[in-house]
């Protein structure tokens, strides 16, 4: 998650931006002119940063929101009369925010390699668009003849006409679009934002329309965009639809990977390493004729260097080296919050899944009654994780039915499902690995109101209890500012755990939870079931089979995708098909209650 910047990177933050309102004092027109290009710039990087170091949403065609926003500048104004500053700025922002939109509808469909391509394809559409028709002069541009003013009862008070002005006009703009987006970055808004590019999949289970938020931080970026686009058509009072060239959009993503995405403030540090960078290899007189001839070669070679030095980019060197421990911020709590639950019916009527010619769920009926632990048991490829991916929208099945509480809600999105109050843990440990062990329990608390227009913290008393109340159960109280990635398999498992608690669902799929734990861990895992079953309908899958056979109050044995026996598990011991089928012709002695604790 966004960190707060350290002090070191606070302290070089406030020094460029007094440096740079210093420098009209200092330089004439031409750096006055350079200066104000680059804040441009940062404003544009910053707001790529916002959907790729935030999100995790590769924009190849970001230029398109650039361009859209300086050709709005040029659509708005006249040969007549200056434009009003808010209405050029505004629509730059507006028309930014719209295009995105657009694009975004499109292309938040899509994942990873599809995103950028369809990014990259938007971009060079939009180009096409400018450059081959006559909508703002085709190819050769067009100047904006009368710049934009504020001008109030005959006074002019700001004058994008006026060098300084204008510059002072964008060193503000580029300080509050950091800020702006930071605070947005803080929010649950925010929060849910970072957990896409952590996990997707993850956010979905909890119950987040994870393409929503795609949309919603792909359109904030636009936003940004634009307003870089704007203020960049007021610097020459020229449009031309090179603005929307994917080499612009190319040059900021090298400039966002640069500084160290995901800081917001990292790719202003990128943008002006960079412009710097290519100015000095451009000048003869500093670096002499033979580089500044192959500058670009130079270039290339430098930005190695510096990427491989940091890979977390610039903003990486001013990282505090070692993080303080913070007191805990939650107070542990066994107690279970006060809030009375009802568990629910979790239902299948002849549920299949085919792959190809492969039958790996076979017609299974089954109901899942609350408050009891139902153990699904079977051998390797029987099919118990298809089925729960059934079971919770992560797969679509091709037949049958999947009831909570008697609503049918199969082949209905993960999310859906999740806000059934159907919460999983997968087989492999899913969690935000990036995200400190309470920020995975704080946003799977969230997912109960998951809002995309949440934008104040508003984590209800109940909430933070959840959210303390998980974390102690599951015995990670004490862990709760540590970087949940960094912790071993076994305390990611129960950090899984920990947010299906929080998260509040009344069903709980578990797919083999004991995965990776020692004895101590499993015993407590085995506790908590039992905790857990008294208002919860719990269906595990698990490979242990003294945990199964401690814990479960019906077993369900699957084979080669189908149901073969249902009951207690002193039933399902002494079936003759599933002895043979699954457990090895040795009928497992069952714990009793007594010897369970
Ligand atoms: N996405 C897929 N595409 C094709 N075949 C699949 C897919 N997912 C699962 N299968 C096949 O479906 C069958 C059931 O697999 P599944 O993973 O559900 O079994 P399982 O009981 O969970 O096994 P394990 O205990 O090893 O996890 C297997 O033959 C598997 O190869």
């Amino acid at each position: 998650m966004l960190k707060t910047p350290s002090l070191r990177a606070l302290l070089l933050l406030a020094f460029l931006v007094l440096l740079f309102a210093a420098l009209p004092f200092f330089v004439g027109p031409y750096g006055i002119k350079f200066a104000t290009r680059l804040i441009i710039l940062s404003i544009f990087v910053v707001s790529l940063d916002f959907a790729l170091g935030l999100a995790g949403l590769i924009s190849f065609g970001h230029a398109a929101f650039f361009g859209v926003g300086a050709y709005a500048v040029y659509f708005v104004s006249s040969d007549e009369g200056a434009a009003n500053v808010f209405v050029a700025l505004g629509a730059g922002v507006g028309v930014g925010a719209v295009c995105a939109l657009v694009i975004g509808a499109f292309a938040c469909l899509t994942r990873g390699f599809y995103f950028i391509m369809v990014t990259l394809a938007a971009g060079q559409m939009m180009f096409s668009l400018f450059h081959d028709t006559d909508i703002a002069k085709g190819a050769d541009g067009a100047y904006i003849n009368i710049k934009p003013d504020l001008t109030i009862l005959g006074h002019t008070l700001i004058d994008f006409d006026d060098r300084r002005v204008f510059f002072y006009v964008c060193l503000a703009l580029l300080v509050f679009t950091v800020v702006a987006l930071y605070m947005l970055a803080r929010t649950p808004f925010g929060r849910v934002v970072q957990g896409l590019k952590s996990n997707e999949t993850r956010l979905s289970a909890l119950g987040f329309d994870a393409y929503r938020f795609k949309l919603a931080a792909f359109v904030v970026s636009g936003a940004f965009a634009g307003l870089a686009g704007a203020l960049f058509a007021c610097i020459d009072g020229f449009v031309t639809p090179d603005l929307f060239s994917w080499h612009q959009s190319g040059l900021a993503i090298m400039m966002v990977v640069l500084g160290g995405a995901g800081t917001l403030f990292g790719p202003i540090l990128g943008a002006l390493f960079y412009v710097s960078l290519e100015e000095t290899l451009k000048t003869a007189s500093l670096v002499g004729d033979f580089v500044s001839s192959h500058w670009l070669l130079g270039t290339g070679a430098v930005l190695v260097i510096a990427v491989l030095l940091s890979p977390d980019g610039l903003a990486g060197f001013l990282r505090n080296a070692a993080r303080p421990a913070k007191k805990a911020l939650l107070q542990p709590s066994g107690d279970a919050p006060a809030e009375p639950r009802r568990a629910s019916i979790l239902a299948t009527k002849d549920l299949a899944k085919t792959f190809g010619g492969l039958r790996a769920v076979d017609g299974v009926t089954i109901s899942f009654e609350p408050d009891l632990v139902h153990a699904i048991i079977g051998p390797n490829g029987a099919g118990k994780t298809t089925f729960t991916n059934l079971l919770s929208g992560a797969l679509k099945p091709s037949a049958g039915e999947v009831t909570v509480d008697g609503v049918n809600v199969a082949g209905a999105p993960a999310y859906k499902i999740a806000r059934r109050g159907v919460g999983r843990s997968f087989q492999r440990t899913n969690i935000f690995a990036t995200f400190t062990v309470e920020e995975n329990c704080r946003l799977a608390a969230q997912a109960r109101h998951p809002s995309v227009v949440r934008l104040t913290e508003r984590l209800s008393a109940s909430e933070q209890a959840k959210v303390a109340h998980a974390l102690t159960v599951v015995g990670l109280a004490d862990k709760a500012d540590t970087i949940a990635g960094a912790m071993s398999n076994g305390e990611q498992r129960q950090l899984e755990i920990a947010m299906l608690i929080a998260s509040g669902g009344s069903i709980l799929i578990l797919d083999e939870p004991l995965a990776g734990m020692g004895p101590e861990e499993t015993r407590r895992v085995i506790d908590l079931l039992r905790d857990l079953k008294k208002n919860h309908t719990i269906v595990l899958i698990e490979h242990d089979m003294d945990a199964v056979f401690a814990v479960a109050d019906t077993l369900t044995v699957l084979a080669l995708g189908r149901l073969i026996a249902h009951g207690t598990p002193d039933e399902v011991r002494r079936n003759e098909e599933v002895i043979t089928a699954y457990l090895g012709g040795h009928a497992p002695e069952i714990e009793t209650e007594g010897a369970k604790s």
